[in-house]
This record gives C-alpha cells, sequence and structure tokens, in this order.
C-alpha cells in the first residue's frame, strides 16, 4: 500500500520541496497522534457501539498511522461512552508497529488497562485548579500525587507512560492561563518519567501568538523532542498553531479523524483539529508522516456516517470528492 506521498514523491525523485528548505526549524517527519477514537468520541451523547469503534480503530490502523488512542479506563459515570473500554481493547486487531495508548486517570484505571492487554498508558493533568477538579475530581497537586503511582507501576511493568497538560492555553472555568503555570506541571509529568508530554488546547482559543509563548515557557524544561501539541479547533486556530509548534521543534501533533471531539468537562469546547487537515498540511509541507491521506479520508468518512453527519474534515470532504469523481471516470 502507498503510505505517505512525501515518501513517494522523495523515491521517485520527482521535484518537491523538502521541509528542510522552506521551513528549516520544522522536523522533517511528523508522528500523528490518532485521538479519535478516545478524545473524539467521549463526547458523543449517543453510546456509540462497540463494533463501530474497533472498526474504526482498525480502519485507522490500515492508514499508516503509528499511534492511535485507543479508549479511556475511567469512570463510567463520569464518562458512559468510554464503558466498553476493556471490550475495545480485546476485539481491536493491534498492528504490528501501531501502538495503541489509553488513558488512565489512577491506578484503578491502570490495572484495567493492563488486564486488558494495554502496553502504553496516559495520565491526564491540567494547568487550571478548575479544570482538574471538574475532569477529575481533584486539585492538581493531587492529581499528580495520584499519577506518581500509576507511573511507577507502568515502569515496573514495562509500559510506556504519555502525559497530558489540559488547558494549556485557556480554562473554561478560569480564562487565560500563564505559560509558567503550564511549564510548571508539564516538568513535573517529565520529571515522573512520562516520556512525552502533550500540551492541549482543551477549549481552543489559543492563537500561534499565545502558542509559542506556552511553547518557550515549557521548552525551557523540556527538550522539544519530549513534547507534543494538541489543539481543539474552536477559533478556527489549529493549524496555524500547529504550524507555529512545527517551528518550535515539536514533532509530535494529536488530531482526531473527520474533527471529531470535545471535552465532557469543558463545555462549548468544538473538536480537535481534523487529522485529515492537518496531515494535507504536513505533506504540503513536504514533512513525511506515512499516512495515506485516502484511507485516512475513507476512516473520517466512515464514522461521519455512523454519526450521522458530515466530516469536519475540509481536506477530507474535498479528498473523498476527487477519488468518487476518479472511479466515475472509470
Ligand atoms: C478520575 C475519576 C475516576 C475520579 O472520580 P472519583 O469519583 O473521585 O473517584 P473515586 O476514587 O472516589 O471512585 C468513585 C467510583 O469510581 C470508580 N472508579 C475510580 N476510578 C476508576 C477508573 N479509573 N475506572 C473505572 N472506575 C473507577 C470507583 O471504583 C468508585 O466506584 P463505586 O464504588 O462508586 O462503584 C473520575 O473523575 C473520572 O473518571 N474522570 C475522567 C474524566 C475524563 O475522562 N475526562 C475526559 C478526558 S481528559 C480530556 O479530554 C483532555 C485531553 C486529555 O484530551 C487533553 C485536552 O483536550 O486538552
Amino acid at each position: 500500500m502507498t503510505l505517505c506521498l512525501v515518501c513517494d514523491k522523495k523515491r521517485s525523485k520527482s521535484s518537491t520541496s523538502s521541509a528542510s528548505s522552506l521551513f528549516p526549524l520544522a522536523p522533517r517527519t511528523v508522528r500523528i497522534v490518532e485521538v479519535g477514537p478516545r478524545d473524539g468520541l467521549q463526547n458523543e451523547q449517543a453510546i456509540i457501539s462497540t463494533e463501530t469503534k474497533v472498526e474504526l480503530i482498525d480502519r485507522l490502523s490500515d492508514t499508516g498511522l503509528q499511534t492511535i488512542e485507543a479508549t479511556a479506563f475511567v469512570s463510567k459515570k463520569w464518562v458512559p461512552q468510554m464503558g466498553d473500554s476493556t471490550e475495545v481493547m480485546a476485539r481491536i486487531h493491534k498492528k504490528p508497529g501501531v501502538g495503541y495508548p489509553v488513558l488512565t486517570p489512577n491506578l484503578k484505571g491502570f490495572e484495567d488497562a493492563l488486564s486488558a492487554g494495554a502496553t502504553e498508558v496516559s495520565v491526564f493533568g491540567a494547568a487550571s485548579e478548575a479544570f482538574s477538579l471538574k475532569n477529575i475530581n481533584c486539585s492538581v497537586a493531587e492529581s499528580l500525587d495520584r499519577f506518581r503511582p500509576v507511573i511507577a507501576a507502568a515502569k515496573a511493568h514495562k509500559l510506556k507512560v504519555r502525559g497530558y497538560v489540559s488547558c494549556v492555553l485557556g480554562c473554561p472555568y478560569e480564562g487565560k492561563v500563564a505559560p509558567e503555570k503550564v511549564a510548571k506541571v508539564a516538568r513535573a509529568l517529565y520529571d515522573m518519567g512520562c516520556y512525552e508530554i502533550s500540551l492541549g488546547d482543551t477549549i481552543g482559543t489559543g492563537t500561534p501568538g499565545s502558542t509559542r509563548a506556552m511553547l518557550l515557557a515549557t521548552k525551557a524544561f523540556i527538550p522539544s523532542e519530549h513534547l507534543a501539541v494538541h489543539f481543539h479547533d474552536t477559533y478556527g486556530q489549529a493549524l496555524a498553531n500547529i504550524l507555529t509548534a512545527l517551528q518550535e521543534g515539536i514533532g509530535v501533533v494529536d488530531a482526531s479523524v473527520a474533527g471529531l471531539g470535545g471535552c465532557p468537562y469543558a463545555a462549548g469546547a468544538s473538536g480537535n483539529v481534523a487529522t485529515e487537515d492537518v496531515v494535507y498540511m504536513l505533506h504540503g509541507m513536504g514533512i513525511c508522516t506515512g499516512i495515506n491521506l485516502s484511507s485516512l479520508a475513507r476512516a473520517g468518512h466512515f464514522i461521519s456516517e455512523a454519526l450521522g453527519r458530515n466530516t469536519q474534515s475540509k481536506a477530507g470532504r474535498e479528498i473523498l470528492k476527487k477519488n468518487d469523481q476518479q472511479t466515475t471516470e472509470k
């Protein structure tokens, strides 16, 4: 299967502008962390069948993605949509070379995830006290105390641990969030042993200006190769913010197929930036992702149809239209 148009062009030596010449500070390859099956679906009101979730993940596994966040081992009472996490993990076809991290807020979540066969887990903290209380029912300091044994247990079982910091550019309850607060929580998670810290603009209020300030503060403590960015697109700034992050040397971007998403504890937050749009932009910059954009757009179409709505991805919609036209012309 053809994977990445950028790699293919390079292999065939056709003329394409490389990222290194046009965007000297941006990485040449970017790893996309697909969060659609978890962040994307967790906020859906109608319960989605396990079968649909499994088919979505299996389709995503065939696109060339290396990392697909599969589900969350959280309380069913808090996030009913993630109530079938054990079944999802049992039924997906785990493709060699693809990682399927899951969210684990505490030791109970970790133990359940371990029993379900997870090989990578994520703890999720916040840069805002109010959001931390609403989301995981404890203060930021208490959350870090809860994560410490989770990370230790994960290490003991040789599982990788990713750390999230939510509300890095704004909080639905507290408003603006100071970059220093983000840097402090990110550093704590990194020092505890998280291999990568994903910086989440949970409510999508950030701009390239605030993104850069937050990244500069965080990069003072954590090397850029251990940072990822995670943007919601509420104000239409996500791609601009990602471009800013690339120019700060960040090479890992979270995104959600078809632009699914929102957080149940951040009212008004829209979906994540659409993976198809991010991949289209990266390939256009000559940055390799390893992802087949047509397969990705088809996966986005599958889940949009299953949810009975149009895709939020502009690139996805156009790619599908073009593919349909080509099929009709044949
Ligand atoms: C953290 C808790 C559990 C604390 O919730 P709590 O009520 O404080 O927990 P507790 O320890 O007092 O336990 C209460 C009950 O929950 C059970 N319980 C306890 N832990 C678990 C668990 N892991 N899995 C399943 N059940 C659990 C526990 O067994 C007990 O059951 P009961 O005796 O009442 O029957 C809760 O607040 C919770 O589940 N929160 C999850 C919220 C969530 O998933 N939010 C969305 C993800 S974060 C996000 O979207 C942002 C992000 C990451 O995408 C980045 C960004 O966008 O910026």
